[in-house]
């Protein structure tokens, strides 16, 4: 992995563009995404664990949104189901493009991992494959609002019985006490992670065109509406949680 230290918003830029997952995000992205996301590699290495329980044989994985691939690996690590295979995909051309570097050098240090396919596309084109476990992990919150309800009931349609979507996202919350205070701790958390508060506040105006959290509430509610029984909060660390939606 990339070690290289996020410094994307670290000097004044006289406009702020709309954050974009580009060639220079994707090689500070590993860096940024700990240092901004409180829980993440506990999330990540125990979605595999979680998934281990879910997956069917002879069945898919999708890690929609894989990014450099984090989730993929760790369903590749865990999940022990026979005939398994991993569908990872991303729009990014430069995401996917590292992706497979990183997922064929994970190829060449571990023998009897599950098979793998990384697609370069938008997940809301999808033509889903009947699944075990889809991983949504924060990447729900950069789809179009208006499109989060039709792209979770195909994810329901696809998923066999005895499977599992796991949904992680930033949270909004309607309570403005406790959104406020939980923004504050977030930012706290950034600063200890070795952000300015100009790095704070550029990156805030780079995603808040582009990512649109719901509140948990909200979260529970569509994932209902889109056929869903289940909704278990397994995680939350500050404004960030994942959840499991059953089938
Ligand atoms: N319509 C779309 N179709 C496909 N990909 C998309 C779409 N919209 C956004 N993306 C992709 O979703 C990813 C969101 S990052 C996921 C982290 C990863 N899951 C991780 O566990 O490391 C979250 C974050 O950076 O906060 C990016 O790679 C986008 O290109
Ligand atoms: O940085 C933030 O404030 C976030 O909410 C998380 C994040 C992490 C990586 C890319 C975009 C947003």
């Amino acid at each position: 992995m990339s070690k290289e230290p996020d410094r994307i918003f670290a000097q004044p830029l006289a406009q702020v563009p709309d954050f974009a997952f580009n060639e220079d995000v994707v090689r500070v992205f590993p860096d940024m995404i700990k240092r901004s996301v409180p829980g993440y590699p506990t999330i990540v290495e125990n979605l595999g664990v979680l998934a281990a329980q879910f997956a069917q044989p002879d069945s898919v994985l999708y890690d929609l949104g894989c990014s450099l691939g984090a989730v993929t690996q760790a369903l590749r690590r865990h999940v022990r189901s026979e005939g398994c295979q991993v569908i990872a995909v991303d729009n990014s051309p430069a995401m996917v493009e590292r992706c497979r570097e990183y997922l064929n050098a994970q190829n060449s240090m571990f023998q009897e991992l599950l098979a793998v396919e990384v697609i370069e596309g938008d997940i809301l084109a999808l033509e889903f494959k009947p699944a075990s476990v889809v991983a949504l992990n924060f990447t729900l919150q950069f789809i179009a609002p208006d499109q989060r309800l039709t792209l979770l009931a195909r994810i329901r349609q696809s998923l066999l019985p005895g499977g599992a979507l796991i949904l992680s996202e930033k949270l909004r919350f309607n309570d403005a006490e406790e959104h406020a205070l939980l923004t504050d701790l977030h930012v706290a958390f950034k600063r200890a992670n070795g952000y300015s508060d100009l790095e704070i506040a550029q990156k805030r105006s780079a995603i808040e065109n582009v990512m649109k959290p719901d509140s948990l509430e909200e979260h529970r509610e569509r994932l209902l509406a889109a056929g869903f029984s289940k909704v278990v909060p397994w995680f939350q660390c500050l404004n960030f949680a994942s959840l499991i939606a059953l089938p």
